[in-house]
């Protein structure tokens, strides 16, 4: 029977190989304070209130997920050893694993493993501000710097106007069973937000900010280093 008061669970698409990371192993798996970076990302999710359950989407070969003792994360987080050739792949299929636990109606937080920054007041702030929306949304900022287009020999063709622009973070937002079907139409997305707007739809901007940052290249490890030391509460 469908719940009237939708549930809130989470995907953690950590399938990926890390490859502009250039590390001896998938950047998941990076310690970072003395931790596996993806820790971080599971942690905070897993003690969010509001969310049931925090599904992990893994490659289907990872060796080293059954190395670390996750135990502390508690009853919450489930892996799932079916991660796909790229993000969504890993993403839907995550979603249909997930899919017996879940109503059509629920919504679900897809979060990058590689963002380990994710605050509390980041899901709190998402969750709130899209509680009523009829499509969902997304984390984001807005775009800061001059944005300069760049010709193949990297030479400035054209400065792109930033008004209006955001960047794209995670977690993302949606109902269950519009996000899977905008997975399953679509083709070359980098974000859940895009395969809705390829349906047609338009997600609303929640405004995070820069600490939730993703981890891509060596020196962001470092950044998140300092941003978890740093952090207050
Ligand atoms: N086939 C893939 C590719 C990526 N991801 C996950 O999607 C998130 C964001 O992707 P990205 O930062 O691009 O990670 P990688 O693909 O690992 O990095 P790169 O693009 O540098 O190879 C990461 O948590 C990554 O593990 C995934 O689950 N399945
Ligand atoms: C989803 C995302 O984090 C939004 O910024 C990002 O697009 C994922 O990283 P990728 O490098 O595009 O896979």
């Amino acid at each position: 029977m469908q719940n009237f008061q939708p549930r809130h669970f989470a995907i953690v698409p950590a399938a990926g190989n890390g490859s502009r990371m250039a590390a001896s192993r998938p950047k998941q798996y990076l310690p970072l304070l003395g931790k596996p970076l993806i820790f971080h990302s599971l942690a905070v999710l897993c003690a969010a209130p509001a969310i049931d359950k925090v599904f992990v989407v893994l490659s289907v070969d990872d060796a080293e997920w059954r190395r670390h003792d996750w135990s502390s994360l508690g009853p919450k987080l489930v892996p799932l050893f079916c991660g796909g050739a790229t993000r969504a792949d890993s993403v839907l299929a995550g979603l249909r694993a997930a899919a017996h636990e879940v109503e059509p109606s629920d919504w679900v937080l897809v979060h990058d493993a590689a963002r380990p920054c994710l605050a509390p007041w980041h899901i709190e702030k998402l969750i709130r501000e899209l509680a009523r929306d009829e499509v969902g949304g997304l984390l984001a900022v807005p775009v800061a710097d001059t944005l300069k287009r760049a010709g193949e020999h990297r030479q400035v063709l054209a400065t792109v106007p930033r008004e209006n622009l955001w960047q794209a973070q995670t977690p993302q937002m949606f109902r269950h069973v519009m996000l899977r079907r905008a997975l399953e139409a679509a083709t070359h997305v980098t974000d859940e937000a895009s395969a809705i707007e390829a349906a047609g739809l338009h997600p609303r901007l929640v405004e995070g900010d820069a600490t939730n940052l993703k981890v891509t290249y060596p020196l962001d490890l470092h950044l998140a280093e300092w941003i978890l030391s740093n952090r207050e509460g």
